[in-house]
């Protein structure tokens, strides 16, 4: 297992360009399975996650031409379904969570969809019902197996449009979903649809090699089938969560960064939830542009009452960045309320945070309260664990901020998501070395 060796207390300067997103990547790269011709992605992040999807989409026969690290051109025109029962698959498929979305592709175009039950990060429970519910609602038969946790949809006769409500806005299953009912028969209406800009980007996409797709951005999604799709070229959008990342960097380490190309118009409520920790940032062109700031203080609501910072399903606020909202506000002065609603596991890292000598109170599994130090009192220098991967990112944060040197194992979990984090970071000037276990 690698570690990170981080000499905290150092400022960062300069710019960098975020990575593709994640997220939209691993939904991106199934689609592909959607057409025999060739579809070329650019912006593709390279990072364990997509690189293991990628790997899958090999073994399942799609011919794969790497232009550079960050661009593909994939064709799925020899598809070995055999794959999809072997013992390879079981292992392959269960590393990451993005895996599941290669079922609805599966299903639309060959009439069965497999998965063994998908990995991704461990932060709490992760249910698939919404994924399969809607494939059942178009007319697939479902087969579970408990002992091997196997799931399986096939549909001989081929798939049907239906209106649909489901029964959460999924991301994953929303695209899942989508990308069976392009190729069904008739119309499908999804109602309480996710509309992440990842979803909206696979819907534009889609739409690109042929579907007919109407409603993007919004939760009630209209697909009209058709018989098939063509190729097409497609750029993933810059990552918000990494961008995310990147403001709590130069908040914490009190340097100025720029984040060049981030596509403002696709962040959301990203920049206004930083803004009301009290972080400068500025709107240049297409870029996001923070001051070097010494202090910054938490906004409290209009009558005073302690700011509350929670997740929601889009255009609510991610649950991916509050890690890192929750470390960028424990030096801020003020205080303010954590609500990680979505998933309840994720906030156990703070333990960590309050060895380095940070306020929080975890008054429960979904919920903690930070009362920010105002920088009178640096954090501590400390030996941890990576739990996730935006717990991770947090404790890397928290480290470059820290006073003395960090180590934090089993950075596997940062390299899931952050593509060459140390040598991005140390082009900003930060003391980190990795060390291979
Ligand atoms: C590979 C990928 O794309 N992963 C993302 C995707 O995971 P994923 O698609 O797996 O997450 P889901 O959107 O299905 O749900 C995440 C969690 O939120 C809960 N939930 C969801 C919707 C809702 O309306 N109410 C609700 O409570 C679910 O029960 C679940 O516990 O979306 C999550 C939620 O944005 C992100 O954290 C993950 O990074
Ligand atoms: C939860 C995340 O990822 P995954 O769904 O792939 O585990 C994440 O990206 O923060």
């Amino acid at each position: 297992m690698a570690s990170f060796k981080i000499e905290g207390g150092h400022r960062l300067s300069g710019s960098i360009t975020p990575q593709g997103a994640k997220n939209e990547a691993l939904q991106i790269l199934c689609a592909v399975l959607l057409t025999p011709e060739k579809v070329k992605i650019d912006n593709i992040p390279d990072i364990i996650d997509v690189n293991k999807l990628i790997f899958i989409l090999g073994e399942l026969g799609v011919k794969i031409e790497k232009h550079s690290p960050n661009s593909y051109t994939f064709q799925s025109d020899e598809i070995n379904l055999n794959y999809l029962e072997s013992a390879e698959f079981k292992r392959d498929g269960s590393s990451l969570r993005g895996s599941i979305m290669i079922v609805g592709p599966l299903l639309a175009r060959f009439g069965k969809g497999y998965i063994p039950r998908p990995g991704g990060d461990k932060i709490g429970r992760r249910r698939l019902d919404t994924h399969f519910e809607g494939f059942i609602r178009l007319g697939a038969k479902f087969r579970y197996n408990r002992e091997e946790y196997f799931y399986g949809v096939e549909a001989e006769d081929g798939l049907t449009g239906t209106d649909m409500l489901l029964d959460e806005a999924s991301v994953t299953g929303t695209a899942n979903i989508i990308m069976a009912a392009v190729l069904a028969k008739g119309t499908t209406t999804i109602y309480n649809a996710a509309c992440e800009p990842y979803i909206q980007q696979l819907s534009k996409m889609l739409n690109s090699m042929g579907a007919k797709i109407s409603g993007v951005g919004s939760n009630l999604l209209t697909i009209e089938g058709v018989t098939s799709l063509g190729g097409c070229t497609h750029r993933v959008l810059p990552d918000m969560i990494e961008i995310g990342s990147w403001i709590g960097m130069a908040a914490m380490t009190q340097s100025e960064l720029t984040i060049k190309d981030v596509s403002w118009k696709d962040l959301g409520q990203i920049p206004n939830v930083f803004r009301k920790l009290g972080i400068q940032l500025e709107k240049r062109g297409d870029d996001i542009y923070i001051p070097q700031q010494d202090t910054y203080e938490i906004q409290t609501y209009i009558d005073g009452s302690v700011l509350t910072v929670a997740d929601a399903p889009w255009p609510g606020f991610t649950p991916d960045l509050l890690s890192i909202v929750l470390v960028v506000a424990t030096q801020a002065k003020g205080t303010v309320l954590i609500h990680q609603k979505m998933f309840e596991s994720r906030l156990f890292f703070v333990d960590k945070l309050i060895d380095m000598g940070a306020k929080v109170i975890l008054s429960d599994p979904h919920r903690a309260v930070v009362i920010g130090h105002n920088r009178q009192s640096q954090l501590k220098a400390t030996k941890m664990t990576s739990p996730d991967i935006r717990a991770g990112i947090s404790l890397l944060i928290a480290a470059l901020s820290a006073k003395g040197t960090s180590i934090i194992n089993n950075i596997e979990q940062i390299d899931r998501g952050y593509e060459d984090i140390e040598n991005r970071l140390r082009s900003l000037g930060a003391k980190i070395e990795r060390i291979e276990g």
